[in-house]
């Protein structure tokens, strides 16, 4: 088939790689001219594991191409995907100015049947208005049809999550969407891969219920984590064997500095505005909860370093390990770890900072720099803020060697205490036994 992929950021970009994959003939769209031309070339415009490869095989074989001019995709597509942002507006609802921008800038194009599914993640509601707004400027009218198929890929996991979904939820409205929708996905991964067909409402509502449920877990761990600081438990075992019960489940169980990045806060925020808006304000005071204990874990982690400090960090010299919102990616909005280096520069500390893959814009906050070694030179105190692979295999020995203080907070419960101890240093976990 021939498919369009509107909007070529996190989502879009490994969306039009995996279309490819799966055989299709596709033209990524972005506003971006110097972003169209780097994938044209081939190359990814963000850190993601597994995507270079396949964009360098589909753009080089012609199956993937990149371009700014809708004229290029309008009556060529069979489906057109829509992918863009949908960032937070300062009401906290969504913000849907890229969406109406793509249906401003398409719809009036339209001169065929087609079918536009959209994947950006949108409040309830949406798919129903968009269909009308789009039928009402396409010159084909209601030949023009829309569907919802929200994506649930994770950042650092997005080619596999995308070649191997653990679902594909449809939200449609009529049977020849659905018939189209079959010969996109009919690919190999999905014969075993559960698929859900319903209404837009529910679709929309699959999609924020699943990331609010997921950071209602990580939540709940961290509630819990502040439980057995208190009264000397460890939380990770405790999540281990919770998790071992099938009901529960181990994922998103991680106790530490909590979740970020570029979607959950944002989602959450929206789904409790929605629920404002229709009155349901059990959802909306559950979210706050979960919102509230979230951005607790960064003061939280601020404060540790602060007390381990004797009370203040003014002048001290602060290094900071990680920067990205997750490991696997180079992701930084929204980030927890940034959020602390932020708020112990704002406390007088000096802050340096190493991750292995973001590239953070030039800031008066901290310095950036390219190794372990030079973040930890010199230091008072170092946070380990995000769970990057290679951060469990440091050499706390040599370490040791260049640092002020040998005092290392691990926020993310990764490190080995074990190896840390005999090494000479004090390393400091959120809700662990301080004899772990
Ligand atoms: N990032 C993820 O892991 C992920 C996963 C699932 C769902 N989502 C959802 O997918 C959507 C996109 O998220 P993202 O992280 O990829 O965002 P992003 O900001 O990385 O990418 C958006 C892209 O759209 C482009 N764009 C904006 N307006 C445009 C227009 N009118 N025409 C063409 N291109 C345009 C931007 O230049 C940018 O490259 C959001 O709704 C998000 O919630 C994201
Ligand atoms: O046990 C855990 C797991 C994750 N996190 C944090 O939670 C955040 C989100 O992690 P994750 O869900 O793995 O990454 P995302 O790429 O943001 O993916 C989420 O958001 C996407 C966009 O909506 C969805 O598609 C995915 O299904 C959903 O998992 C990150 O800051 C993690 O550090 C924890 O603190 N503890």
């Amino acid at each position: 088939m021939r498919i369009s992929v509107i909007g070529t950021g996190y989502l879009g970009t490994t969306h039009a790689a995996g279309m490819a994959e799966f055989g299709h003939e596709v033209i990524g769209v972005d506003v971006e001219p110097e972003r169209v031309k780097l994938l044209n070339s081939g190359q990814a415009p963000m850190y993601e594991v597994n995507l270079d490869p396949l964009l360098e095989r589909h753009t080089a074989s012609g199956r993937l191409r990149f371009t700014t001019d809708y004229a290029d995709i309008a009556d060529w597509a069979d489906v057109h995907f829509i992918c863009v942002g949908t960032p937070q507006a300062p009401s906290g609802a969504a913000d849907l100015a890229q969406i109406n921008s793509v249906r401003d800038g398409l719809a009036p194009l339209l001169t065929k049947p087609t079918l536009i599914v959209n994947k950006s993640t949108v409040p309830v509601g949406t798919a129903s208005a968009l269909r009308q707004q789009i039928r009402a400027l396409a010159p084909a009218g209601d030949a023009v049809d829309l569907a919802f198929n929200p994506e649930f890929l994770r950042e650092g996991l997005a080619v596999e999550d995308t070649l191997r979904p653990d679902r594909i939820v449809l939200g449609i409205e009529d049977e020849v969407s659905l018939a189209i929708l079959d010969q996109v996905y009919a690919i190999p991964f999905s014969e075993d891969t559960p698929r859900v067909i319903t209404n837009f409402a529910t679709a929309e509502l699959i999609k924020n219920a699943a990331n609010a449920f997921l950071a209602t877990k990580i939540s709940f761990i961290n509630a819990m984590a502040q439980l057995c600081q208190a009264t000397g438990g460890d939380v990770t075992q405790l999540a281990d064997a919770i998790g071992y019960d099938k009901r529960i489940g181990r994922g998103m169980l991680n106790a530490g500095l909590g979740f970020g990045g570029g979607c959950i806060p944002k989602d959450i925020r929206a789904l409790a505005y929605s629920a404002d808006e229709h009155g349901v304000d059990v959802l909306s005071n559950l979210i706050e909860s979960v919102e509230k204990i979230n951005n607790g874990q960064r003061a939280e982690v601020t404060q540790l370093a602060v007390d381990q400090l004797g009370g203040s960090v003014d002048g001290k010299r602060v290094a900071v390990l990680g920067a990205s919102f997750k490991p696997g990616t180079d992701d930084t909005r929204n980030s927890p770890a940034l959020t602390v280096a932020d708020q112990l520069h704002a406390r007088g500390a000096e802050v340096i900072i190493f991750d292995p893959q973001a590239k953070l814009a030039p800031r008066e906050n901290f310095t950036q720099v390219d190794t372990v070694e030079a973040a930890v030179r010199d230091a008072d105190i170092v946070l380990h803020l995000t769970e990057w692979p290679e951060f469990r295999n440091l050499d706390p020995a040599a370490l040791a060697d260049l640092v002020k203080t040998k005092i290392i907070i691990d926020a993310r419960l990764k490190l080995n205490p074990a190896t840390w101890h005999v090494a000479g240093w004090k390393l400091v976990q959120l809700g662990r036994a301080a004899t772990l």
